[in-house]
């Protein structure tokens, strides 16, 4: 195992911020820690890499945090504040020069997608570049064990499935990853495994496709209509579980290929809808049902995506 953690707790004060997690990663793991705000991500990220106090027990490959060979550890922080006035050529310069086995900057540049922007002074770049160039400040020691706590907040789609690529044909070559994110399809695409926390507690932990299956409930299919009530009453009559929220009637529990029989419901009972969606249960469904608050990614972004069926 890279990463054990057994019954790390944290407090601030009087406020609990890890409660007692217990987790470990296996050697090429991607491991994706999400979580709502203040759900003790970031703790529990500082914890494991021995940037603060906390009781319990942390070893990254075998030792304390603090014992651990700077040269194995990439260790991204939520804040990252390098100083201003310096290109991203120098910056990343700098951090490599910070260690006695170096990876070319020029290489560790391209990877994050910053070879055009490297002489840019930082406070000069995007907030998503910025972002870049700090995962690639993580990167220049060619570490064993990244840890990167939200590496993808401000970077823009592209970038982000760049860094996505990026980081799984890192686990691919055997680098251990631990990475919080707020993205759940990122989580999803990513991961091995995923690590669900609320109120400082692990509450779920196992592969997406497992979290999805044990807590992700019923498929939904959406329907919008000026009629709710008669949609609702139709298809209850017909037989289907069916659910009012504020903007729809939603039908659980429809098969991709039952989504005719429920039209022909409708139909039959001469009621009219303007769009119909179907959703399969995902990560997000896992979050929404354990953890309850918003994720970035919001339930219309979704429907985008799958697209409207009818
Ligand atoms: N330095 C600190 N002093 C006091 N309280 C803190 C400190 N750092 C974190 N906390 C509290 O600990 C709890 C966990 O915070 P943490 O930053 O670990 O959450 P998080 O899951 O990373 O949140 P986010 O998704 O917003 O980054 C929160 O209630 C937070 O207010």
């Amino acid at each position: 195992m890279v990463v054990v953690a057994e019954d790390v707790s944290r407090a601030y004060g009087e406020r609990v911020a890890l409660d007692g997690v217990s987790l470990s990663i296996d050697e090429g793991e991607v491991y994706a820690l999400i979580g709502p705000n203040g759900a003790g991500k970031t703790t529990l990220v500082r914890s494991l890499t021995g940037t603060t106090d906390y009781e319990g027990r942390v070893e990254l490959f075998g030792v304390p945090p603090t014992e651990v060979d700077p040269q194995r550890l990439g260790l991204l922080p939520q804040s990252f504040d390098p100083p201003e006035r310096l290109t991203a050529r120098e910056l990343v310069g700098y951090y490599a020069g910070l260690y006695d086995r170096a990876r070319p900057v020029e290489d560790v540049l391209a990877d994050v997608g910053m070879t055009a922007s490297a002489d840019t002074w930082y406070e000069r770049l995007s907030g998503g570049q910025q972002r870049r160039v700090c995962v690639a400040a993580t990167l220049v020691n060619d570490p064993d064990l990244l840890v990167l706590d939200e590496p993808t907040t401000g970077i823009d789609p592209a970038g982000r499935r760049d860094l996505r690529d990026l980081l799984e044909s890192l686990a691919a070559g055997g680098t251990t990853v631990l990475l919080t994110t707020h993205y759940m399809e990122e989580a999803e695409r990513l991961a091995d495994r995923v690590g669900l926390l609320a109120e400082g507690r692990l509450v779920a932990e196992g592969t997406p496709d497992a979290l999805v299956a044990e807590h992700g409930g019923a498929s939904r299919l959406e329907l919008r209509t000026a009629a709710d009530e008669d949609a609702a009453r139709a298809l209850m009559d017909a037989g289907y579980a069916v659910e009012r929220t504020a903007r729809a009637v939603v039908v659980s529990g429809v098969a991709p290929e039952g989504i005719g029989e429920v039209v022909g419901a409708l139909a039959a009972a001469d009621v009219g809808y303007d769009a119909l969606s179907w959703r399969q249960p995902d990560l997000e469904s896992v979050y929404l049902a354990l953890a309850g608050a918003d994720v970035t990614e919001t339930g219309e972004a979704r429907e985008r995506e799958a697209g409207v069926v009818a």
